[in-house]
């Protein structure tokens, strides 16, 4: 179930009605009023927008109580979430103003020829004289679109242009959506790497496993700047932040428990491995056919890794007896695949992470009363486990130390530095993550980045504040 934000504007003819007969049954219906706005107010009538917070379940039903009632007009519904994205979420914004002849020749011709010789004299100026220092590409083929699945380029643009967004507002990095109209991996690996001069590191977001891993071995190899598939690794780095933080609430620790992760696509598969190099010892994977078992014949590659791993269990099954006696379920999967009845079963001081977007694994109202510590990828619960609390900081970091790469010590280092945001008299089972609006957040992770690129020697430039 997900709640929406309408704007219903309707005419109220004084004689027939009051608001408060209308607050009633919206109220009755299921409605939230959140807000009220006169647009318009006369001597019979008066027209007003009225902010509903409902169910989307509930809003058909809202709108058909306030037509069916005598003296009022429903002019329009508008979805607020809708409103928001008319014209797209972005635009481009130059840096200086062209006021006159004398400036259109020094930001245009003949000026910028000079410029340009320059850059074609020495290439690393495009880092001093062009978007590029600052600049992140991020790149879809809308295969795995949240957990939405192959939904097309066109339709993948909203979230490209929402990570932009986030990029821009969170860590100043410029950030442009591009979303490609081919599934081919040699395909996109090729476009990407024409299109990367102008780009500082390049963001691919939802593109689907297991071509996913290819593309991105394939363009860290072939090309000199950061490649980061934040399906990937941006969730790795935020589950192993919420988990170091949650095992301080159940006191446990990473060597003792036994985790279940579900979805072993983009997202699972970097969970797994991070999950391995923090120290977990016992290890279920499950995908749609059951667990991903050790000694088990797989075709997908990141599967027979798994397979291979000593930490990893023997037990087949599928989910419902995996999840028996875990210490910790992280769902990467899609929306509704537990009951509370499933979670009850886990083992005392449970933590389950139901990640999928932009519905969880399991709901938590369901969950809450069986586990200890309850998170989702969602904006409105508690515990946000989402990668919007990785991807800005690090590629801050990355593209202030113009690294070349990024790496397992600073993906680490980034988790470390999310976990420590909760300080450990505020850290409960309700606060295991930071918000995002924290603003230590991109700070604490940019700094952390960049020392250990330095460490790393992945590093190109020390910046002012490290020197
Ligand atoms: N909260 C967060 O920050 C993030 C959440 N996600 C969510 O995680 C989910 C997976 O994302 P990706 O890894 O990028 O997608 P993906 O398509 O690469 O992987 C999904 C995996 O889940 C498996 N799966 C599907 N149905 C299943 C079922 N009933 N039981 C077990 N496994 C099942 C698929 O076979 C596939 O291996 C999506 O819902 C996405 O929105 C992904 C990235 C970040
Ligand atoms: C958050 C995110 O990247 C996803 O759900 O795909
Ligand atoms: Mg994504």
């Amino acid at each position: 179930m997900s709640y929406n934000s309408i704007i219903i504007r309707m005419e109220l003819d004084h004689a027939t009605v009051d608001f408060g007969q209308v607050a009633a049954i919206i109220s009755k219906t299921g409605g939230d009023i959140t807000s009220i706005d006169m647009i318009r107010s006369g001597q019979d009538s008066s027209v007003r927008d009225v902010t509903v917070d409902a169910s989307d379940s509930l809003e058909p039903q809202i709108i058909s109580s306030l037509r069916e009632m005598k003296g009022i007009k429903v002019i329009n519904v508008s979805d607020r979430t809708f409103l928001a994205h008319l014209g797209g979420k972005i635009s481009t914004q130059p840096r200086l103003a062209i006021k006159n002849r004398d400036d259109l020749s020094r930001v245009y011709t003949p000026g910028v020829a000079r410029v340009c010789t320059s850059i074609h004299e020495n290439p690393h100026k495009a880092y001093s004289l062009t978007i590029k220092r600052n600049t992140v590409a991020v790149i879809s083929d809308g295969t795995a679109v949240l957990g939405l699945g192959d939904i097309g380029p066109h339709a993948a643009a909203p979230v490209m242009e929402g990570k932009a967004m986030l990029f821009k507002q969170l860590a100043d990095v410029d950030a442009f959506p591009i979303c490609l109209d081919t599934k081919d991996t040699e395909e996109i690996i090729r476009t990407i790497k024409v299109i990367s001069p102008i780009f500082g590191g390049i963001n691919l977001e939802d593109i689907s496993s297991p071509r996913c891993f290819e593309i991105e071995s394939r363009l860290v190899d072939e090309l000199d700047i950061p490649i980061f598939h934040d399906d990937q690794h941006g969730t790795a780095v935020v589950v192993i932040a919420g988990l170091i933080n949650a095992l301080k609430v159940v006191g446990k620790r990473m060597e003792q428990i036994r985790v279940v992760v579900n979805g072993i696509g983009a997202a699972g598969v970097s969970i797994c491995k991070m999950l391995l190099a923090a120290g977990v010892k016992s290890l279920v994977p499950v995908d749609r056919d059951g667990i991903i078992f050790r000694g088990g014949d797989y075709a997908h590659p990141m599967w027979k890794w798994l397979a291979e791993k000593p930490q990893v269990e023997t037990q087949q099954g599928d989910l419902k007896d995996a999840i028996c006696g875990a210490d910790v379920f992280i769902g990467v999967s899609r929306g509704g695949l537990l009951t509370g009845e499933d979670v009850k079963k886990m083992a005392a001081n449970s933590i389950v992470f139901a990640m999928a977007n932009p519905h969880p694994e399991i709901e938590p109202e369901e969950a809450l009363p069986h586990v200890r510590v309850f998170a989702t990828g969602r904006s409105d619960y508690p515990n946000q486990i989402n990668n919007v609390l990785v991807f800005p900081g690090l590629f801050r970091g990355a593209l202030d130390c113009r690294a070349s790469r990024i790496n397992e010590p600073m993906k680490l280092a980034a988790a470390r530095a999310i976990a420590s945001v909760v300080y450990e008299n505020e850290l409960n089972e309700h606060y295991i993550i930071p918000s995002i609006f924290n603003d230590q957040v991109v700070a604490k992770v940019r700094k952390a980045v960049i020392e250990a690129a330095i460490l790393t020697g992945v590093a190109r430039r020390t910046p002012p504040d490290f020197r």
